[in-house]
């Protein structure tokens, strides 16, 4: 079995930086790992690791720029649409990889990951390729600063998640950044890593110069009724200067992809595989079944403890 990490995230989310000590975590856990360059833009001197398979071999932002005159948003369109036309190439690039881990650093223009087919189409290519896929979006710490931006890349998150369908992990990058005075003195970061609507919905604290237009309350509303509606969006804190911080990001996305088990799912125990011979199931469709299941009982898990923490 081959997996695939996508990183993704907004522009300058800690992306490339995550993939890099990803590949080294990896390295030191006698595991290996392949860098794969999906940014047409990327300048070679952002890689800490020379990646295996690169978007440029294919094709380069700066020659579409030159030679056919976009612009650099119009122009990483093109790009993409290229290498999905030029699926082949990606499968050929593929091919020399068997049994690994590949970690995907994905480009940061966000209109890629909200409402472009591109990232579902690449999807679908990857899992006809017979490659396990999860993503990861990262959210730079910075967005804690401020609720109001925080909920907007809380949205972005949403979306994404929506727009790709696939096993999903949102992560809060740069937590070295994080200081107890960037904190939200009333509630912590615990509140920003498992979104607590509330804060949306109280009012600014009096540290806010403005106040609120009350013409957005029921937008504000509508916005905490969305979150508290979808409670699956948390955020795993991510601190690279502490290796713990990685390995436990790392063993989520292990556990998301269920890497190194089988292809037959073991869960749930209680189920035997006969009960859904019956229902003529797929073993991916198992595969999608029981990562419902385990949702759902994050979910209640989730339930649970805000119950308990109120
Ligand atoms: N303090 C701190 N800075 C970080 C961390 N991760 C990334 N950075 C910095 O944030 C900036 C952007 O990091 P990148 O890894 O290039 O971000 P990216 O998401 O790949 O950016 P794009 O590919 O342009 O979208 C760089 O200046 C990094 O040095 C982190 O964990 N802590
Ligand atoms: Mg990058």
């Amino acid at each position: 079995m081959r997996y695939a990490v996508l990183v993704t995230g907004p522009a300058g989310a800690g992306k490339s930086t995550f993939s890099g000590a990803l590949m080294t975590h990896l390295a030191t856990s006698k595991r290996t790992a392949h860098l794969v360059n999906l940014d047409p833009a990327a300048s070679p001197d952002s890689f800490e690791y020379a990646p295996s398979i690169d978007i440029k071999d294919l094709i380069s932002l700066d020659d579409v720029m030159s030679e056919l005159g976009y612009g650099p948003n119009g122009g990483l369109v093109y790009c993409f649409e290229y290498l999905l036309r030029n699926m082949d190439w990606l499968e050929e690039e593929l091919g020399d990889y068997d049994d690994d881990y590949l970690i995907i650093d994905c480009p940061g223009q966000i209109e890629l990951y909200t409402h472009h087919p591109f990232l579902p189409t690449l999807v679908k290519n990857l899992n006809r390729l017979g490659l396990r896929t999860c993503a990861v979006y990262l959210l730079d710490s910075q967005f804690m600063e401020d609720k109001y931006k925080f909920f907007s890349g809380v949205l972005s998150a949403m979306s994404a998640m929506v727009n790709l369908e696939i096993p999903w992990i949102n992560i809060m990058s740069k937590m070295d950044l994080v200081t107890s005075s960037s904190e939200d003195p009333a509630g912590g970061t615990q509140r920003y890593l498992e979104p607590d609507p509330l804060l949306l919905a109280a009012p600014r604290g009096q540290d806010d110069a403005n106040s609120i237009n009350p013409k957005f309350h029921a937008l504000n509303q509508a916005i905490v009724q969305l979150i508290e509606d979808h409670p699956l969006v948390s955020f795993l804190p991510l601190d690279l200067t502490n290796p713990d911080s990685i390995e436990s990001v790392l063993s989520n996305i292990d556990y998301t992809m269920q890497y190194g088990e089988d292809e037959e799912p073991k869960e749930p125990r209680d189920l035997d595989e006969g009960d859904f011979m019956d229902m003529e199931l797929s073993s991916n469709e198992l595969d999608k079944l029981q990562r419902t299941w385990r949702s759902f009982l994050k979910l209640k898990e989730h339930r649970a403890s805000r119950l308990i923490d109120h």
